[in-house]
């Protein structure tokens, strides 16, 4: 029957039984250590222990004043109305009033209190995960997708967040109303407590069929809106791919087939979850018909009185919003356990660590050595990515490394900056290892200039000043000129002030390449570790650049990821690497008078 009536909205292909079954396989995230997640939460939590006590206190005090209410108003029918004998109901009624307020004052209280902490206990995690991830080595990003972590710091860290602002008071207030309540009833008549309470088990077996599909229905509506926002976000960021190669209908037709799915998708979960009230609340009016009918018939023969009636009929519907409020918790609970151990496993990943930091005041001179060095990256499957590498480079020199793509240039500069260690042998910065020095300390000497150097959303001022955070507008400003950077700066809307786009898109290549020039004669290192550009820049501008990095590289130790002849011919130095390891090395004359590989690779013009 379902399916005729499912047919008009186009349900059909959409969620199959066999797909289903293998979405359910996946329930809900749980926690794989629940109880050590809930202990580190509570450990939070429990740095405000007297404002928790005032919170548990006030659940308390709300929770009982539910039920003095309709307890009253049953009292206010049975010692007044019905005898109508009115004297002293007055102060009954003012009564009421007060517990009514009361009641609402204690809500109010306990929930602007419980935010509060909750959003204490946030923010100490948030800032604990984002500082964390400060301090973990590259190695741990290279391991996961961005996405991922953006997931933590975002949605899991969101689920803790909800869970305590609410779910943490629903759930105790809900125990307490639920044992209270049962309590009373029973005290009141055994009988109409029985018949109150045989609706749960037909509510459980309702709210099972449907939250059956209505949580299969919702994963898949999830999965579709990931789908369907995944491919937006693709198609904005590669618009200009997407125009070029003119694929505006294809993407048209895939977004509208994604956006069919979730429409669909999304009819049906909203339909399915719209059942839950109105099964709710026809269950509800059943059990206050059977309150009322055998209640009836019960104060007839004078067993109950009417008053025991209406809070009866009271307390059946205090008695099904706690049970609800409890199921739909459970999930959001165990979603947020599992959220903070993801989180609390992040916190776990091994800092970078210095470990016998010295010679922090050192003035450094650039000095390098590489001594036997052996590298392999984190969970790669082949040999060394690094094998066996020896050589040296002099105060202010000029070392050009050259190999195919691949062969392990890159690495040779990461390695230097410390961004992953040797497996083998020692790396020296003036005779020191680098691997006793602070990494901090390295660092302060080292910039880079990378092809497609990164860019952040801010000024043209902040990008340069990244350098040296410190740096006044005057030295930025000189920095420019000297970076050939200043003539196009000037140029741009606000000059200065003009704020970036965080992909840099809105300055060519070859601008991007002269504003890290600046930041790096900003940041005055020791050392420069340079990615010379690949892609072809205008002439002009390539001899800007050329002629900036010349004026960068003065007295510093530079190595540079060589691409343009004239580059190597300017080296002190040619570093020839192949499959990681150091096959020649020499000035680019000396080289070529060998006759080896790199002269090869000239004879090939793979330079
Ligand atoms: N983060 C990483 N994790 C695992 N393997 C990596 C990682 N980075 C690089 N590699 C691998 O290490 C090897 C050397 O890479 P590297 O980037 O140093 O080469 P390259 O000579 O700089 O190449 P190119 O000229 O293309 O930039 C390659 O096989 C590469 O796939």
């Amino acid at each position: 029957m379902f399916d005729a009536i499912r047919r008009p909205f186009g349900y059909e292909p959409v969620i199959r039984k066999e797909d289903l079954k293998k979405k359910d396989a996946k329930k809900t995230e749980r926690a794989n250590n629940w109880k050590s997640t809930l202990l580190r939460i509570w450990k939070l939590v429990d740095e405000h222990r007297l404002l928790l006590i005032a919170v548990l206190a006030l659940v308390f005090v709300s929770s009982a004043l539910a039920l003095l209410g309709p307890f009253l108003i049953g009292h206010i029918i049975d010692q007044y109305i019905v005898p109508e004998s009115f004297d002293g109901m007055g102060i009954i009624i003012a009564w009421l009033v007060v517990v009514y307020i009361g009641h609402s004052v204690s809500l109010y209280l306990q929930n602007y209190w419980m935010v509060g902490i909750a959003q204490q206990v946030i923010y100490r995690m948030r800032t604990g995960l984002f500082e964390h991830l400060q301090r973990l080595p590259v190695s741990f990003f290279d391991k996961r997708q961005h996405g991922e972590l953006m997931s933590r710091m975002t949605n899991d860290i969101e689920n803790v967040s909800s869970t305590l602002n609410s779910s943490f008071i629903q759930v105790f207030s809900s125990l307490l109303t639920l044992t209270g309540t049962a309590v009373v009833m029973l005290w009141l008549s055994p009988l109409l407590t029985v018949l109150t309470l045989i609706i749960i088990p037909l509510m459980y077996v309702s709210m099972q069929w449907i939250t059956k599909r209505t949580g299969r229905l919702y994963k898949e509506q999830q999965h579709a809106i990931g789908e369907l926002n995944g491919m937006i976000e693709e198609t904005i960021s590669g618009q200009k791919i997407v125009k070029a190669f003119s694929q505006e209908p294809r993407v048209m037709e895939e977004f509208l087939e994604k956006s069919e799915r979730l429409r669909q998708t999304g009819f049906w979960a909203w339909t399915y979850s719209g059942f839950i009230p109105k099964v709710m609340n026809f269950l509800n009016n059943g059990s206050f018909a059977i309150v009322a009918g055998v209640g009836g018939i019960l104060a007839l023969n004078g067993s109950v009185s009417i008053g025991v009636i209406v809070i009866f009929t009271e307390y059946a519907r205090q008695f099904t919003r706690p049970l609800n409020d409890l199921a739909n918790q459970f999930n959001t609970v165990l979603s947020a356990i599992a959220g903070a151990e993801r989180v609390f496993a992040i916190m776990e990943e091994t800092e970078e660590k210095d470990d016998q930091a010295v010679n922090a005041e050192k003035e450094l001179q650039g000095y390098v050595e590489f001594d036997k060095v052996s590298f392999k990256y984190e969970g790669a499957e082949e040999d060394w990515t690094i094998r066996d590498v020896s050589f040296h480079v002099g105060i202010g020199q000029t070392a050009a490394l050259v190999g195919a793509t691949g062969a392990g240039k890159t690495t040779i500069m990461q390695l230097l900056a410390r961004f992953y260690d040797a497996n083998e042998g020692e790396i020296r910065l003036d005779g020191t290892p680098i691997g006793s020095m602070p990494r901090e300390t390295l660092r302060k000497q080292i910039a880079f200039v990378l092809q497609d150097p990164f860019l952040f959303e801010a000024s043209v001022y902040d990008n340069i000043r990244y350098g040296r955070l410190g740096a006044t507008e005057e030295e930025v400003r000189e920095a420019a000129e000297k970076a050939n950077a200043h003539e196009f700066i000037e140029k741009l809307p606000d000059g200065y002030e003009t704020i970036l786009k965080g992909d840099g898109s809105m300055i060519s290549q070859g601008q991007k390449q002269l504003l890290s020039i600046a930041r790096a004669l900003i940041a005055d290192p020791v050392i420069l570790l340079l990615d010379e550009a690949t892609s072809s820049i205008d002439t002009v501008t390539e001899l800007k650049i050329q002629e900036a990095l010349e004026r960068l590289m003065v007295g510093r130790t530079s190595f540079v990821i060589a691409h343009r002849l004239n580059t190597v011919r300017k080296a002190d130095v040619v570093f020839v690497m192949e499959m990681g390891q150091l096959v020649e090395s020499g000035t680019q004359q000396q080289l070529l008078e060998q006759g080896g590989i790199y002269a090869n690779m000239l004879a090939d013009a793979k330079l």
